[in-house]
């Protein structure tokens, strides 16, 4: 039996005999209120304190009368593990991906949990209050987890027990969530856009990319796969170099050579989520912070063709006309997507630097900043100095071991006579992974692996011919 039940029957036993006593004493019909009120509450303040158990409430109410509170959720989710294994009575609802079934406590319910030897219980407490809206009675259901130990251990369960509970609760939830694409395109301010509560928005995030699916060389993928979980198991190393939680990537290469879907291979290997960050849409350099202040940790922040966000021509020249809501640095520049009407857009290159690890930076922790171009040339130098982009991955034309995992991944081939062919020609000519992977991918049921590797050599040796006119074509006109 839960203490919290022998609490209850404790106070129930010397209500009765209290009532039982007074009644002997008093006619019931003489019984005054004011005494019987007076009798409640000391009977209460004597079984609390006779009773060695303590109670900690986490009630679903916050302040946000729309969203419950986030201790409730976190317990919730902690318990969501231990529930399912001794509870009689449980609610299950739908989980990631609308697939799985999440079990947690029904209303009254009471599960056992242990820490450090210590016997803890948690109880579902339902509340209903009736309250009036319009003249029609309206009945509200607040639900909350009561936490009951004995006194004894006071100092233990609030200093550790409740942040191992908040702490787990946490990595159980950023588990179980169902990873998102955020993105800050729509912010015009239309009726909807004006009643969201959150500056991003999002759609879950279901990208198939793997590590394993890319075709580059296999020594690199690998040295970014370990910088990755590396980084991601790091928190310790990062709080004793007192640096914030974050690691910069820098992805460049032509078109069509898998920077976007090495995006999304990282949010996949790492289970993050994806901010995908339109520079050009962003007003100034404080709506830019409050996008930054917003996004949360586990998550990649994007910025797709950084070259084409920022004005190319400007090496950090002289800002010409102070902004008066920006004063981070004399070097300011306006953004490219607002060179024509640079008074609407104000978004700043040190604007843009300093939310990339100025202060603005730290929050949140544990987050990746990934910036794309298909001309690192034109960037400016301070953007991408190390420390700010910590990684540069260069993603260039396909190489043969490149194309012999895209040959394994679209016809399920290790090898075929046609390969010596194609390496051959790969390492003559310059075709990009994105033209490989389209021409190995068969149009219908007849196109056999035969087919396809033809229609790559066709490719391979139209390419290598353009190529071969192309520089004729140079040649005679250095002439
Ligand atoms: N290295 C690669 N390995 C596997 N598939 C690739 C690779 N590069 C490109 N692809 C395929 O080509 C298509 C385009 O790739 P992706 O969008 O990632 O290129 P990108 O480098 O981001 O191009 P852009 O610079 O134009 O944005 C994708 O569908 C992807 O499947
Ligand atoms: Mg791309």
């Amino acid at each position: 039996m839960s203490p919290t039940t022998v609490t209850e029957l404790w106070a129930s036993v010397i209500s009765a005999l209290g009532s039982i006593m007074l009644l002997w004493t008093l006619y019931p019909q003489y019984f005054p209120k004011e005494l019987r009120e007076f009798f409640n509450k000391y009977t209460s303040i004597i079984i609390s304190y006779f009773n060695p158990y303590i109670n900690i409430s986490f009630s679903e109410a916050s302040e946000d009368r729309f969203k419950r509170s986030d201790a409730y959720l976190t317990v919730e989710t902690y318990l969501s593990t231990k529930a399912p294994k001794t509870a009689k009575r449980l609610k299950a609802e739908l989980g990631k991906d609308s697939s799985k079934v999440v079990l947690s406590l029904d209303a009254h319910q009471t599960v056992a949990d242990e820490f450090r030897g210590v016997k803890i219980w948690w109880e579902v407490k339902q509340e209903v209050k009736t309250s009036r809206s319009f003249y029609t009675p309206r009945q509200e259901t607040t639900m909350s987890y009561m936490l009951t130990f004995h006194k004894r251990y006071r100092d233990l369960i609030i200093e550790s027990y409740l942040e191992h509970v908040m702490k787990e609760g946490k990595e159980i939830g950023v588990r179980n969530r169902q990873r998102k694409l955020y993105t800050n395109c729509s912010n015009e301010k239309s009726p909807w856009n004006m009643m969201k509560r959150s500056m991003w928005s999002s759609i879950y995030f279901e990208h198939p990319a793997k590590f394993e699916k890319i075709g580059m060389d296999p020594e690199t993928k690998q040295e970014i796969v370990d910088d990755l979980l590396t980084f991601s198991k790091s928190k310790d190393y990062y709080e004793k170099i007192g640096k914030p939680w974050k690691r910069g990537y820098l992805l460049y290469g032509p078109p069509g050579t898998g920077k976007s879907t090495m995006i999304a291979a990282i949010a996949n290997l790492l289970e993050y989520d994806v901010y995908d960050l339109e520079l050009t849409t962003v007003k100034d350099n404080t709506e830019l912070r409050k996008f930054m202040i917003e996004t949360t940790a586990k998550s990649i922040i994007v910025i797709e063709d950084i070259d084409c966000s920022l004005d190319l021509t400007g090496q950090r020249k002289k800002k010409t006309k102070k902004s008066s809501d920006d004063d981070d640095d004399e070097n300011e520049i306006p953004m490219k997507g607002a060179k024509e009407e640079e008074k609407s857009n104000k978004v700043t290159l040190s604007g843009l630097l300093n939310v990339i690890d100025g202060l603005w930076s730290a929050c949140g922790g544990e987050r990746l900043i990934i910036f794309t171009t298909n001309y690192m040339e034109k960037l400016d130098p301070a953007l991408i100095r190390k420390g700010r982009m910590d990684k540069y991955i260069k993603l260039s034309y396909c190489s043969f071991d490149a194309f012999k995992v895209l040959a394994k991944n679209y016809l399920d081939l290790e090898k075929h006579p046609m390969f010596d062919t194609i390496q051959r020609l790969i390492g003559e000519t310059k075709i990009i992974p994105a033209d490989v992977a389209e021409n190995l991918m068969p149009k219908s049921s007849s196109d056999d692996a035969d087919k396809c590797l033809s229609k790559l050599i066709q490719a391979l040796e139209q390419a290598k011919e353009e190529a071969t006119k192309k520089k004729d074509e140079d040649e005679k006109l250095e002439e």
